[in-house]
């Protein structure tokens, strides 16, 4: 039986996600998402729902066996309790493979890490990005202010 585990935002589900997890599910037999802690998100804007939802859409989606709300501090716990065989990164993703290979070998972890394949738009106006979706909602419908969530 060989682990997979992917991870990332997910806010929003678009193709871009389905195309990733059905990717990431090819690397094994049992596919893992775990989904990033609202404060983990720093390098860019803050997800617009809330963590338990963003996981509970993702456990949905017919390529994750499970998926798991993060850490909120250390994001190699959910990695010591799953013990995944593999780790595949999505196409954008800006962690490095080398520096995450070498925390994992720190640890003691025995598991490879590899890169998901990338998605074009299949048609015009295919939106595949979270925050596209989000710009195109505020340029149409109007801005607002957001309340804390987490
Ligand atoms: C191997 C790995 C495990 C991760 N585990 C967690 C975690 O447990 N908790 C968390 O909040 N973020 C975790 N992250 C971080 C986020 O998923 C990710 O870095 C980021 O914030 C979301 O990036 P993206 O949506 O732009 O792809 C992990 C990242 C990696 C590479
Ligand atoms: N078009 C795509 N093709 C393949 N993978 C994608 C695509 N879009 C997103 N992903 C992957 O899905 C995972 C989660 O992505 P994320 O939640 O950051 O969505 P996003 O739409 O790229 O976000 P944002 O638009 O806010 O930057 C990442 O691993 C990312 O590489």
């Amino acid at each position: 039986m060989t682990r997979v585990v992917a991870q990332g935002t997910f806010d929003l589900l678009h193709p871009g996600h389905v195309h990733y997890l059905e990717d990431a599910a090819t690397y094994g037999d049992e596919l893992h998402a775990i989904v990033a802690r609202r404060p983990n998100v720093t390098h860019k804007p803050a997800p617009v729902l809330c963590g338990r939802q963003r996981r509970d859409m993702v456990a949905a989606l017919d390529a994750v066996d499970e998926a798991h709300l993060g850490d909120p501090e250390d994001v190699f716990v959910p990695i010591e309790r799953l013990e995944p065989d593999v780790i595949v990164l999505g196409f954008d993703q800006h962690h490095d493979e080398a520096d995450i290979a070498a925390a994992l070998d720190a640890r003691g972890i025995d598991c490879r890490v590899e890169r998901a394949s990338g998605r074009e738009p299949k048609y015009e106006d295919e939106l595949l990005s979270s925050g596209d979706i989000v710009d195109r909602i505020v340029r149409e419908r109007g801005g607002g202010s957001a309340p804390e969530r987490d």
